[in-house]
């Protein structure tokens, strides 16, 4: 943990004698029919800290979610369990309530060293609200199990951007601590904002306006040297850039789009060459990749281009730290996933240190072999956006205070 930073570290909280809360993100792609998790890397990352706690002798009691009520992927953690197991190395209990008195009574039993998961905090109709800090400290669930433990581990990087109970509720009424995964987090992402002008942020995939957005607070808070766009974000400042005919102005009108393409075209006029736009993409012809000039596209673009590819691998060699928001391309489909892989060899022969993060741009790092090779893969989607762009994240805020309150 770096200096400065304004609240406890992880091993301030480590103590055999004390029983810890630790709050994970293990909402995963789900076949729930099945009983099967499609990518279970979340998972893996928060059982190291869930490990190092008991193994230092804690009780550990283990509180996450999965998906949001109302949709397919809701639902019990009875799934993750075994998951957790197997990462963890170690016997994990799992108990099918969150707050009641059996969930209660499991954790007052629970022995030094022993790990119990609770259900889904979702279950809990207060958990999908999102009020302040103050409001949620005084939640049935904070006020129901606060008093059951001494001290709270936040490690949910990828919910630190939610103002829930779980989140940002006990650090105000339970001395807390930052996890492992949340401080490796918080390193790269320092490591990335000291570094500004010598940064490089590549945003692509398909979250056009929220990666639009991030884009424009990229620029307007200095935090990048350059952006270089591709994915369908890069179709946007393509027509932004070129004009719209043929099938893109289709697209355009058929996606619902059309509105961002001024927004990208006044970022393209305020800040000009810090934002790189393909000059060149891969369009899909019966199947088959064309490469075409930007100007000139009259199929679905599919990927960005080779001499784009050659262009945004130049502007990566020598970043002090290059990141990668977003697929270049189709990934999914073999012929358009040149644009991802191209860049992809770029980062990791070229830039001095590399953050990606999103699920799709995790799943093509792993299919295209460079997983082991990028210095920090974060588990966060939209809380490492926004914590990429300089935004506060609440869960970070809620840590400061409960420094304030607890760690004179
Ligand atoms: N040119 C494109 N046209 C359509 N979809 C694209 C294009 N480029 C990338 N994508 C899609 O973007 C999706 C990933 O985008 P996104 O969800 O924003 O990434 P992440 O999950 O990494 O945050 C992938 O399914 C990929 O197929
Ligand atoms: O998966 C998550 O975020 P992400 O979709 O931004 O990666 C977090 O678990 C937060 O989930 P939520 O967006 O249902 O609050």
């Amino acid at each position: 943990m770096q200096v400065g930073v304004p609240f406890q570290s992880f091993r301030e909280c480590i103590d055999p004698n004390l029983k810890v809360l630790v709050r994970i993100d293990i909402n995963v792609p789900i076949n729930v029919k099945e009983g099967v998790i499609l990518d279970d890397y979340r998972i893996e990352a928060h059982a190291a800290t869930i490990s190092k706690l008991a193994k230092s002798g804690m009780s550990v009691v283990v509180i996450a979610h999965q998906g949001r009520p109302g949709d397919d992927e809701f639902t019990s953690l009875g799934i993750h369990w075994r998951y957790l197991e197997k990462y963890a190395g170690m016997r994990v209990s799992f108990i099918e309530d969150v707050m009641g008195p059996a969930a209660q009574g499991a954790i007052r039993n629970l022995g030094p060293g022993e790990v119990l998961l609770l259900d889904n905090v979702r279950f809990v109709s207060e958990e999908v609200i999102e009020r302040s800090p103050q409001l949620q400290s005084n939640t049935f669930l904070v006020r129901r199990l606060a008093p059951l433990f001494d001290v709270f581990v936040m490690d949910a990087f990828a919910t630190a951007h939610r103002s829930q109970p779980s989140i940002v509720g006990f650090p105000l009424v339970l001395p807390s601590c930052a996890g492992l995964v949340l401080e490796k987090e918080l390193n790269a992402m320092n490591v990335f904002s000291s570094s500004r002008r010598e940064s490089i942020v590549l945003a692509g995939g398909a979250k056009v306006p929220d990666t639009i957005k991030a884009i424009s607070k990229l620029l307007a808070n200095e935090a990048a040297g350059k952006i270089l766009v591709g994915g369908l974000v890069g179709v946007i400042f393509i027509a932004a850039k070129y004009g719209a005919n043929g099938w893109l102005r289709k697209y355009l009108e058929e996606s619902g789009f059309g509105g961002l393409v001024n927004d990208a075209r006044l970022l393209l006029d305020k800040y000009g060459d810090s934002v790189a736009v393909p000059t060149d993409v891969g369009v899909e012809v019966h199947g088959d990749r064309v490469d075409v000039d930007a100007r000139k596209i009259d199929a679905p673009v599919m990927d960005i281009g080779p001499a784009t590819m050659d262009a945004y691998s130049s502007y990566v060699r020598g970043a002090e730290v290059a990141v990668l928001t977003g697929p270049m391309g189709v990934t999914e489909k073999k012929q358009f996933a040149e644009g991802t892989e191209a860049v992809f060899k770029a980062m990791v022969d070229d830039a001095k240190f590399t953050i990606i993060g999103g699920g799709h741009t995790i799943m093509s790092a792993r299919k295209l072999g460079y997983i082991e090779k990028i210095k920090h893969v974060s588990t966060g989607g939209r809380a490492f956006l926004q914590f990429l762009v300089g935004e506060e994240l609440p869960a970070l805020q809620a840590l400061a205070e409960s420094k304030r309150r607890f760690w004179k």
